[in-house]
Protein backbone atom coordinates (compact mmCIF):
# COMPACT_ATOMS: atom_id res chain seq x y z
CA UNK A 1 0.00 0.00 0.00
CA UNK A 2 1.56 3.02 -0.90
CA UNK A 3 2.42 5.39 1.87
CA UNK A 4 0.27 8.63 1.86
CA UNK A 5 0.96 10.03 4.86
CA UNK A 6 3.67 13.12 5.58
CA UNK A 7 4.97 11.05 8.47
CA UNK A 8 8.16 8.93 7.68
CA UNK A 9 7.63 5.57 7.29
CA UNK A 10 9.71 3.23 9.66
CA UNK A 11 10.06 -0.39 8.02
CA UNK A 12 12.48 -3.12 6.72
CA UNK A 13 13.39 -3.72 3.21
CA UNK A 14 14.49 -6.99 2.36
CA UNK A 15 16.13 -7.40 -0.40
CA UNK A 16 15.39 -9.93 -2.74
CA UNK A 17 12.13 -10.27 -1.26
CA UNK A 18 10.21 -8.49 -4.34
CA UNK A 19 7.32 -10.23 -5.46
CA UNK A 20 6.85 -11.39 -8.68
CA UNK A 21 4.74 -8.56 -10.04
CA UNK A 22 4.45 -6.11 -12.14
CA UNK A 23 4.27 -2.88 -9.96
CA UNK A 24 4.83 -2.27 -6.37
CA UNK A 25 5.61 0.39 -4.30
CA UNK A 26 8.88 1.53 -2.41
CA UNK A 27 8.71 4.48 -0.06
CA UNK A 28 11.95 5.33 0.55
CA UNK A 29 12.91 6.33 4.55
CA UNK A 30 14.93 9.31 4.43
CA UNK A 31 15.69 9.55 8.07
CA UNK A 32 16.91 5.55 8.41
CA UNK A 33 18.29 5.19 5.14
CA UNK A 34 16.30 2.21 4.17
CA UNK A 35 13.50 1.31 2.29
CA UNK A 36 10.30 0.72 3.88
CA UNK A 37 8.80 -2.74 3.43
CA UNK A 38 5.68 -3.40 1.27
CA UNK A 39 3.77 -6.18 1.89
CA UNK A 40 1.10 -7.11 -0.80
CA UNK A 41 -1.74 -8.71 0.14
CA UNK A 42 -1.96 -12.04 -1.87
CA UNK A 43 -4.85 -13.58 -0.69
CA UNK A 44 -8.50 -13.43 -2.37
CA UNK A 45 -6.72 -14.10 -5.67
CA UNK A 46 -8.35 -15.10 -9.30
CA UNK A 47 -6.33 -17.00 -11.59
CA UNK A 48 -7.78 -17.54 -14.97
CA UNK A 49 -6.58 -21.11 -16.90
CA UNK A 50 -5.12 -22.26 -13.75
CA UNK A 51 -2.12 -20.06 -14.58
CA UNK A 52 0.43 -18.60 -12.19
CA UNK A 53 0.01 -15.37 -12.74
CA UNK A 54 2.07 -11.97 -11.59
CA UNK A 55 -0.12 -10.53 -8.55
CA UNK A 56 -0.56 -6.67 -8.37
CA UNK A 57 -2.20 -5.19 -5.09
CA UNK A 58 -4.59 -2.82 -6.43
CA UNK A 59 -4.76 -0.70 -3.26
CA UNK A 60 -1.00 0.58 -3.57
CA UNK A 61 -2.05 2.61 -6.22
CA UNK A 62 -2.54 5.61 -4.55
CA UNK A 63 -6.12 5.17 -2.98
CA UNK A 64 -6.84 8.61 -1.60
CA UNK A 65 -4.35 10.49 -2.89
CA UNK A 66 -5.98 13.69 -4.48
CA UNK A 67 -4.32 15.66 -6.98
CA UNK A 68 -3.25 18.93 -5.53
CA UNK A 69 -5.01 22.38 -6.89
CA UNK A 70 -2.74 23.42 -9.33
CA UNK A 71 -0.77 26.67 -8.13
CA UNK A 72 -1.30 25.78 -4.73
CA UNK A 73 1.95 24.10 -4.73
CA UNK A 74 4.97 25.28 -3.47
CA UNK A 75 6.63 27.07 -5.93
CA UNK A 76 10.34 27.27 -4.15
CA UNK A 77 13.05 27.18 -6.78
CA UNK A 78 15.76 24.51 -6.53
CA UNK A 79 19.34 25.04 -6.87
CA UNK A 80 21.12 27.08 -9.35
CA UNK A 81 23.04 23.93 -10.86
CA UNK A 82 19.55 22.69 -11.96
CA UNK A 83 18.84 26.17 -13.83
CA UNK A 84 21.23 26.97 -16.02
CA UNK A 85 21.78 25.86 -19.45
CA UNK A 86 21.19 26.80 -22.48
CA UNK A 87 17.53 24.86 -23.77
CA UNK A 88 14.33 26.56 -22.51
CA UNK A 89 11.46 24.62 -21.43
CA UNK A 90 8.40 25.79 -22.85
CA UNK A 91 6.13 28.52 -20.70
CA UNK A 92 3.36 27.33 -19.76
CA UNK A 93 -0.03 29.04 -19.13
CA UNK A 94 -1.81 28.09 -15.86
CA UNK A 95 -4.27 24.78 -16.71
CA UNK A 96 -6.73 23.01 -14.80
CA UNK A 97 -5.55 19.54 -16.40
CA UNK A 98 -3.26 17.25 -14.41
CA UNK A 99 -0.20 17.04 -15.88
CA UNK A 100 2.22 13.68 -16.12
CA UNK A 101 5.38 14.12 -17.24
CA UNK A 102 7.23 11.42 -19.23
CA UNK A 103 11.10 11.71 -18.77
CA UNK A 104 14.20 9.74 -19.24
CA UNK A 105 17.20 9.04 -21.17
CA UNK A 106 17.10 9.12 -25.10
CA UNK A 107 15.78 5.71 -26.87
CA UNK A 108 14.62 4.68 -23.28
CA UNK A 109 11.39 4.27 -24.72
CA UNK A 110 9.31 7.20 -23.82
CA UNK A 111 7.57 8.26 -27.05
CA UNK A 112 6.60 4.56 -28.10
CA UNK A 113 5.01 3.96 -24.35
CA UNK A 114 2.60 7.48 -24.83
CA UNK A 115 2.05 5.94 -28.66
CA UNK A 116 1.29 2.76 -27.38
CA UNK A 117 -0.50 3.91 -24.24
CA UNK A 118 -2.71 6.66 -26.02
CA UNK A 119 -2.21 6.46 -29.93
CA UNK A 120 -3.18 2.77 -30.69
CA UNK A 121 -0.12 2.34 -32.08
CA UNK A 122 1.39 -1.18 -32.85
CA UNK A 123 4.16 -1.76 -30.47
CA UNK A 124 6.15 -2.70 -33.73
CA UNK A 125 5.67 0.64 -35.19
CA UNK A 126 7.88 2.28 -32.74
CA UNK A 127 10.78 0.84 -34.18
CA UNK A 128 10.78 3.62 -36.64
CA UNK A 129 9.92 6.74 -34.46
CA UNK A 130 12.32 9.42 -34.26
CA UNK A 131 14.14 10.86 -31.81
CA UNK A 132 11.76 13.47 -30.06
CA UNK A 133 13.02 16.84 -30.41
CA UNK A 134 10.80 19.18 -28.16
CA UNK A 135 8.24 18.40 -25.63
CA UNK A 136 5.54 16.73 -27.14
CA UNK A 137 2.02 17.38 -25.20
CA UNK A 138 -1.05 14.86 -25.27
CA UNK A 139 -3.88 16.24 -24.01
CA UNK A 140 -5.98 13.09 -22.91
CA UNK A 141 -9.32 14.98 -22.61
CA UNK A 142 -11.76 12.55 -24.68
CA UNK A 143 -11.28 9.74 -21.27
CA UNK A 144 -14.46 11.55 -19.63
CA UNK A 145 -13.93 11.10 -16.02
CA UNK A 146 -10.17 12.51 -15.92
CA UNK A 147 -9.00 14.68 -18.23
CA UNK A 148 -5.04 15.23 -17.77
CA UNK A 149 -2.02 15.83 -20.45
CA UNK A 150 0.96 13.55 -21.05
CA UNK A 151 3.93 15.64 -21.91
CA UNK A 152 6.57 13.44 -23.68
CA UNK A 153 9.93 15.54 -22.24
CA UNK A 154 12.88 14.52 -25.04
CA UNK A 155 15.80 12.82 -23.39
CA UNK A 156 18.92 14.96 -24.25
CA UNK A 157 17.02 17.56 -22.56
CA UNK A 158 19.24 18.26 -19.04
CA UNK A 159 18.47 19.09 -16.01
CA UNK A 160 21.80 20.20 -14.67
CA UNK A 161 22.82 22.43 -17.66
CA UNK A 162 20.11 22.96 -19.49
CA UNK A 163 17.68 26.35 -18.40
CA UNK A 164 14.86 24.05 -17.09
CA UNK A 165 12.04 26.12 -15.90
CA UNK A 166 11.62 23.82 -12.76
CA UNK A 167 9.63 25.80 -10.70
CA UNK A 168 6.96 26.48 -13.42
CA UNK A 169 7.09 23.00 -14.82
CA UNK A 170 7.24 21.16 -11.53
CA UNK A 171 5.09 22.89 -9.40
CA UNK A 172 1.87 21.90 -11.80
CA UNK A 173 2.43 18.17 -12.35
CA UNK A 174 0.65 15.86 -10.92
CA UNK A 175 3.39 12.84 -11.49
CA UNK A 176 6.48 11.85 -13.12
CA UNK A 177 7.13 8.76 -15.28
CA UNK A 178 10.95 8.21 -15.49
CA UNK A 179 11.71 5.72 -18.22
CA UNK A 180 14.34 3.82 -17.65
CA UNK A 181 15.55 1.18 -20.51
CA UNK A 182 16.24 -2.49 -18.54
CA UNK A 183 18.13 -3.66 -21.77
CA UNK A 184 20.53 -0.55 -21.43
CA UNK A 185 23.47 0.27 -18.90
CA UNK A 186 21.08 1.93 -16.18
CA UNK A 187 24.00 3.64 -14.35
CA UNK A 188 24.00 7.41 -15.97
CA UNK A 189 20.01 6.87 -15.88
CA UNK A 190 19.73 6.51 -12.02
CA UNK A 191 22.09 9.35 -11.43
CA UNK A 192 19.95 11.47 -13.47
CA UNK A 193 17.01 10.13 -11.84
CA UNK A 194 18.61 11.82 -8.45
CA UNK A 195 18.69 14.98 -10.16
CA UNK A 196 15.05 14.74 -11.53
CA UNK A 197 13.72 13.94 -7.78
CA UNK A 198 16.19 16.34 -5.82
CA UNK A 199 14.78 18.83 -8.58
CA UNK A 200 11.31 18.17 -8.57
CA UNK A 201 10.56 17.56 -4.84
CA UNK A 202 12.30 20.68 -3.77
CA UNK A 203 9.45 22.20 -6.17
CA UNK A 204 6.90 20.02 -5.52
CA UNK A 205 6.68 17.71 -2.63
CA UNK A 206 3.28 16.16 -3.62
CA UNK A 207 4.32 15.38 -7.28
CA UNK A 208 3.92 11.39 -7.70
CA UNK A 209 7.48 9.69 -8.88
CA UNK A 210 6.89 6.66 -10.98
CA UNK A 211 9.42 4.13 -12.33
CA UNK A 212 8.78 2.62 -15.37
CA UNK A 213 12.10 -0.08 -15.72
CA UNK A 214 11.23 -0.43 -19.03
CA UNK A 215 11.60 -3.42 -22.14
CA UNK A 216 11.69 -6.09 -19.82
CA UNK A 217 10.70 -8.07 -22.80
CA UNK A 218 14.12 -8.92 -23.53
CA UNK A 219 14.58 -10.32 -19.75
CA UNK A 220 13.78 -13.71 -18.23
CA UNK A 221 11.82 -13.87 -15.01
CA UNK A 222 15.06 -14.21 -12.97
CA UNK A 223 16.69 -11.24 -14.75
CA UNK A 224 13.78 -9.02 -14.23
CA UNK A 225 13.51 -9.46 -10.74
CA UNK A 226 17.39 -9.21 -10.44
CA UNK A 227 17.16 -5.95 -12.77
CA UNK A 228 14.01 -4.71 -10.15
CA UNK A 229 16.34 -5.13 -6.96
CA UNK A 230 19.48 -3.64 -8.78
CA UNK A 231 17.36 -0.30 -9.63
CA UNK A 232 15.46 -0.28 -6.72
CA UNK A 233 18.42 -0.70 -4.22
CA UNK A 234 20.98 1.82 -6.19
CA UNK A 235 17.82 4.61 -6.83
CA UNK A 236 17.17 4.07 -2.82
CA UNK A 237 20.73 4.81 -2.05
CA UNK A 238 21.13 7.54 -3.93
CA UNK A 239 17.58 9.45 -3.15
CA UNK A 240 18.30 9.02 0.66
CA UNK A 241 20.93 12.26 0.08
CA UNK A 242 17.81 13.75 -0.54
CA UNK A 243 15.35 15.65 1.63
CA UNK A 244 15.74 16.97 4.87
CA UNK A 245 16.61 13.84 6.67
CA UNK A 246 13.18 13.15 8.22
CA UNK A 247 11.20 13.13 4.86
CA UNK A 248 9.93 10.02 2.76
CA UNK A 249 9.70 10.48 -0.79
CA UNK A 250 7.73 7.73 -1.92
CA UNK A 251 8.81 5.96 -5.59
CA UNK A 252 7.16 3.42 -7.09
CA UNK A 253 8.58 0.91 -9.95
CA UNK A 254 6.65 -0.87 -12.54
CA UNK A 255 8.52 -3.56 -14.96
CA UNK A 256 6.96 -2.79 -18.02
CA UNK A 257 7.26 -3.33 -21.63
CA UNK A 258 5.29 -2.31 -24.39
CA UNK A 259 4.73 -5.52 -26.06
CA UNK A 260 2.45 -6.79 -23.60
CA UNK A 261 -0.24 -5.05 -20.58
CA UNK A 262 2.01 -4.10 -18.57
CA UNK A 263 2.36 -1.04 -19.66
CA UNK A 264 -1.38 -0.13 -19.64
CA UNK A 265 -1.39 -1.09 -16.20
CA UNK A 266 1.52 0.77 -14.47
CA UNK A 267 -0.29 4.00 -16.60
CA UNK A 268 -3.44 2.86 -14.93
CA UNK A 269 -1.59 3.47 -11.36
CA UNK A 270 -0.20 6.44 -12.22
CA UNK A 271 -3.48 8.13 -13.55
CA UNK A 272 -4.92 7.00 -10.45
CA UNK A 273 -2.82 8.64 -8.75
CA UNK A 274 -4.55 12.12 -9.64
CA UNK A 275 -7.52 11.03 -9.26
CA UNK A 276 -9.29 12.12 -5.76
CA UNK A 277 -11.72 10.39 -3.55
CA UNK A 278 -10.22 7.10 -5.56
CA UNK A 279 -11.25 5.17 -1.99
CA UNK A 280 -14.56 6.20 -2.25
CA UNK A 281 -14.84 4.89 -5.74
CA UNK A 282 -12.89 1.61 -4.78
CA UNK A 283 -15.33 1.31 -1.92
CA UNK A 284 -18.03 1.64 -3.99
CA UNK A 285 -16.83 -0.66 -6.81
CA UNK A 286 -15.97 -3.27 -3.43
CA UNK A 287 -19.54 -3.20 -2.01
CA UNK A 288 -20.85 -3.91 -5.62
CA UNK A 289 -18.84 -7.05 -5.91
CA UNK A 290 -19.63 -8.26 -2.33
CA UNK A 291 -22.99 -7.60 -2.62
CA UNK A 292 -23.55 -9.27 -6.81
CA UNK A 293 -21.07 -12.33 -6.20
CA UNK A 294 -18.45 -10.60 -8.62
CA UNK A 295 -15.01 -11.35 -8.06
CA UNK A 296 -13.49 -8.58 -9.47
CA UNK A 297 -14.52 -5.41 -11.12
CA UNK A 298 -12.78 -2.74 -13.10
CA UNK A 299 -13.83 0.74 -14.53
CA UNK A 300 -12.04 1.29 -17.42
CA UNK A 301 -11.64 4.34 -19.73
CA UNK A 302 -12.37 2.67 -23.16
CA UNK A 303 -10.06 4.37 -25.40
CA UNK A 304 -6.80 3.92 -23.16
CA UNK A 305 -7.68 0.52 -21.81
CA UNK A 306 -6.38 2.17 -18.46
CA UNK A 307 -8.81 0.97 -15.35
CA UNK A 308 -9.43 4.30 -13.42
CA UNK A 309 -10.73 2.15 -10.51
CA UNK A 310 -11.21 -0.95 -9.10
CA UNK A 311 -12.24 -3.00 -6.07
CA UNK A 312 -9.57 -3.17 -3.37
CA UNK A 313 -8.98 -7.50 -4.16
CA UNK A 314 -5.36 -7.76 -6.02
CA UNK A 315 -5.43 -7.65 -9.68
CA UNK A 316 -4.12 -9.99 -11.71
CA UNK A 317 -2.56 -9.66 -14.78
CA UNK A 318 -3.99 -12.84 -16.72
CA UNK A 319 -7.82 -11.42 -15.54
CA UNK A 320 -6.78 -7.72 -16.41
CA UNK A 321 -5.28 -8.75 -19.98
CA UNK A 322 -8.94 -10.55 -20.79
CA UNK A 323 -10.73 -7.38 -19.65
CA UNK A 324 -8.86 -5.03 -22.28
CA UNK A 325 -9.36 -8.16 -24.84
CA UNK A 326 -13.49 -7.85 -24.43
CA UNK A 327 -13.26 -4.02 -24.69
CA UNK A 328 -11.17 -4.23 -28.17
CA UNK A 329 -13.76 -6.81 -29.14
CA UNK A 330 -16.35 -4.93 -28.21
CA UNK A 331 -14.96 -1.45 -29.81
CA UNK A 332 -14.52 -3.27 -33.37
CA UNK A 333 -17.65 -5.03 -33.05
CA UNK A 334 -19.34 -1.68 -32.26
CA UNK A 335 -16.93 0.49 -34.50
CA UNK A 336 -17.72 -2.27 -37.61
CA UNK A 337 -21.53 -2.53 -37.15
CA UNK A 338 -23.28 -0.28 -35.25
CA UNK A 339 -25.10 2.59 -36.47
CA UNK A 340 -24.53 6.18 -37.23
CA UNK A 341 -21.23 5.88 -35.45
CA UNK A 342 -18.77 8.85 -36.73
CA UNK A 343 -15.75 7.18 -37.93
CA UNK A 344 -13.49 8.21 -35.19
CA UNK A 345 -15.74 6.98 -32.71
CA UNK A 346 -15.42 3.99 -30.36
CA UNK A 347 -19.73 3.28 -31.04
CA UNK A 348 -19.44 2.80 -27.31
CA UNK A 349 -22.22 3.97 -25.35
CA UNK A 350 -24.46 3.09 -21.82
CA UNK A 351 -26.34 0.75 -23.88
CA UNK A 352 -23.45 -1.01 -24.80
CA UNK A 353 -23.21 -4.26 -22.81
CA UNK A 354 -21.93 -7.90 -23.64
CA UNK A 355 -21.36 -11.17 -21.91
CA UNK A 356 -18.91 -13.79 -22.60
CA UNK A 357 -18.95 -17.19 -20.39
CA UNK A 358 -15.24 -18.62 -20.57
CA UNK A 359 -14.31 -22.49 -20.51
CA UNK A 360 -12.91 -22.36 -17.20
CA UNK A 361 -16.73 -21.70 -15.40
CA UNK A 362 -15.74 -18.15 -15.31
CA UNK A 363 -18.24 -15.44 -17.03
CA UNK A 364 -17.19 -11.30 -18.13
CA UNK A 365 -19.66 -8.97 -18.00
CA UNK A 366 -19.04 -5.72 -19.63
CA UNK A 367 -21.74 -2.69 -19.22
CA UNK A 368 -21.31 0.48 -20.57
CA UNK A 369 -21.26 3.68 -18.53
CA UNK A 370 -21.39 6.43 -20.91
CA UNK A 371 -19.22 7.34 -24.25
CA UNK A 372 -15.94 6.65 -22.70
CA UNK A 373 -15.94 4.79 -19.63
CA UNK A 374 -17.23 0.62 -19.00
CA UNK A 375 -17.43 -1.45 -16.31
CA UNK A 376 -15.98 -4.84 -16.82
CA UNK A 377 -16.80 -7.31 -14.16
CA UNK A 378 -14.99 -11.27 -13.65
CA UNK A 379 -17.50 -13.36 -12.11
CA UNK A 380 -18.11 -17.46 -11.26
CA UNK A 381 -20.30 -19.07 -13.61
CA UNK A 382 -22.86 -19.73 -10.84
CA UNK A 383 -23.07 -16.31 -9.75
CA UNK A 384 -25.27 -15.74 -13.19
CA UNK A 385 -27.89 -17.11 -10.97
CA UNK A 386 -27.95 -13.64 -9.39
CA UNK A 387 -28.21 -12.07 -12.77
CA UNK A 388 -31.33 -9.80 -11.45
CA UNK A 389 -29.31 -8.42 -8.77
CA UNK A 390 -26.20 -7.74 -10.98
CA UNK A 391 -28.08 -5.70 -12.96
CA UNK A 392 -29.70 -3.91 -10.64
CA UNK A 393 -26.73 -2.93 -8.39
CA UNK A 394 -24.98 -2.53 -11.96
CA UNK A 395 -27.70 0.21 -12.64
CA UNK A 396 -26.84 1.88 -9.27
CA UNK A 397 -23.50 2.39 -9.54
CA UNK A 398 -24.16 3.73 -13.29
CA UNK A 399 -26.47 6.10 -11.68
CA UNK A 400 -24.08 7.15 -9.49
CA UNK A 401 -20.82 7.76 -11.48
CA UNK A 402 -23.34 9.43 -14.43
CA UNK A 403 -23.94 12.21 -11.41
CA UNK A 404 -20.18 11.50 -10.17
CA UNK A 405 -19.39 13.11 -13.70
CA UNK A 406 -22.34 15.71 -14.55
CA UNK A 407 -21.04 16.89 -10.83
CA UNK A 408 -17.41 17.68 -12.71
CA UNK A 409 -19.03 19.24 -15.61
CA UNK A 410 -21.09 21.67 -13.75
CA UNK A 411 -18.41 22.48 -11.46
CA UNK A 412 -15.41 22.56 -13.48
CA UNK A 413 -13.93 20.52 -16.05
CA UNK A 414 -11.51 18.80 -13.62
CA UNK A 415 -13.04 16.62 -11.27
CA UNK A 416 -10.54 18.06 -8.53
CA UNK A 417 -12.87 20.78 -8.57
CA UNK A 418 -15.72 18.97 -6.76
CA UNK A 419 -16.22 19.43 -3.35
CA UNK A 420 -14.69 16.78 -0.86
CA UNK A 421 -17.82 15.75 -0.14
CA UNK A 422 -19.97 15.88 -2.85
CA UNK A 423 -18.53 12.98 -4.64
CA UNK A 424 -17.69 10.85 -1.95
CA UNK A 425 -21.47 11.75 -0.84
CA UNK A 426 -22.62 10.82 -4.04
CA UNK A 427 -20.82 7.35 -4.13
CA UNK A 428 -22.42 6.33 -0.52
CA UNK A 429 -25.67 7.07 -1.08
CA UNK A 430 -25.31 4.31 -4.48
CA UNK A 431 -23.51 2.09 -1.95
CA UNK A 432 -26.37 2.41 0.33
CA UNK A 433 -28.96 1.67 -2.49
CA UNK A 434 -27.55 -1.80 -3.36
CA UNK A 435 -28.78 -4.72 -2.97
CA UNK A 436 -27.62 -7.85 -1.49
CA UNK A 437 -30.36 -10.07 -3.05
CA UNK A 438 -31.09 -10.31 1.15
CA UNK A 439 -35.07 -8.98 0.28
CA UNK A 440 -34.97 -12.22 -2.37
CA UNK A 441 -33.64 -15.18 -0.29
N1 LIG B 1 12.18 -4.23 -26.75
C1 LIG B 1 11.53 -3.10 -26.51
N2 LIG B 1 11.80 -2.00 -27.23
C2 LIG B 1 11.10 -0.87 -26.94
C3 LIG B 1 10.13 -0.83 -25.93
N3 LIG B 1 9.63 0.43 -25.88
C4 LIG B 1 10.28 1.14 -26.83
N4 LIG B 1 11.17 0.36 -27.48
C5 LIG B 1 12.06 0.73 -28.57
O1 LIG B 1 12.99 1.68 -28.10
C6 LIG B 1 13.38 2.55 -29.15
C7 LIG B 1 13.35 3.98 -28.69
O2 LIG B 1 12.03 4.33 -28.40
P1 LIG B 1 11.53 5.85 -28.32
O3 LIG B 1 10.12 5.78 -27.84
O4 LIG B 1 11.77 6.58 -29.56
O5 LIG B 1 12.48 6.41 -27.18
P2 LIG B 1 12.46 7.87 -26.52
O6 LIG B 1 12.76 7.67 -25.08
O7 LIG B 1 11.19 8.60 -26.84
O8 LIG B 1 13.69 8.56 -27.22
P3 LIG B 1 14.03 10.13 -27.39
O9 LIG B 1 12.93 10.73 -28.18
O10 LIG B 1 15.33 10.12 -28.10
O11 LIG B 1 14.15 10.71 -26.01
C8 LIG B 1 12.43 2.25 -30.32
O12 LIG B 1 13.11 1.48 -31.27
C9 LIG B 1 11.32 1.42 -29.69
O13 LIG B 1 10.75 0.46 -30.59
C10 LIG B 1 9.85 -2.03 -25.19
O14 LIG B 1 9.00 -2.11 -24.29
N5 LIG B 1 10.58 -3.13 -25.52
Amino acid sequence: MAAESEEPIIGSYVVGNFPSQYGYDQPVDLMNGQAASNANASNGRLTVGGGVTSQVDAASAGVGAAMPPIGSASTASIAGAAMAGTTAMPQTPPEEKPRILVMGLRRSGKSSIQKVVFHKMSPNETLFLESTCKIQKDEVSDCSFIQFSVWDVPGHIDYLTDIFDTSDTFASTGAIVFVIDAQDDYMEAIDRLKVLVSGAYNVNPRIKFEVFIHKVDGLTDEQKIEVQCDITQRANDLLIDIGNGNEVINIHYHLTTIYDHSIFEAFSKVVQKLIPHMGAFESLLNIFCNNSGLEKAFLFDVATKIYIATDPSPVDMQVYELCCDMIDLVVDVTTIYSEGQESDELGFSEDTCSSIRLDNSTVLLLRGVDRHLALVCVLREESMDRQGIIEYNFQRVRQGLQRVLTLKQSLSSSIAAASDSQVPGALKSVEASLSNGAALD
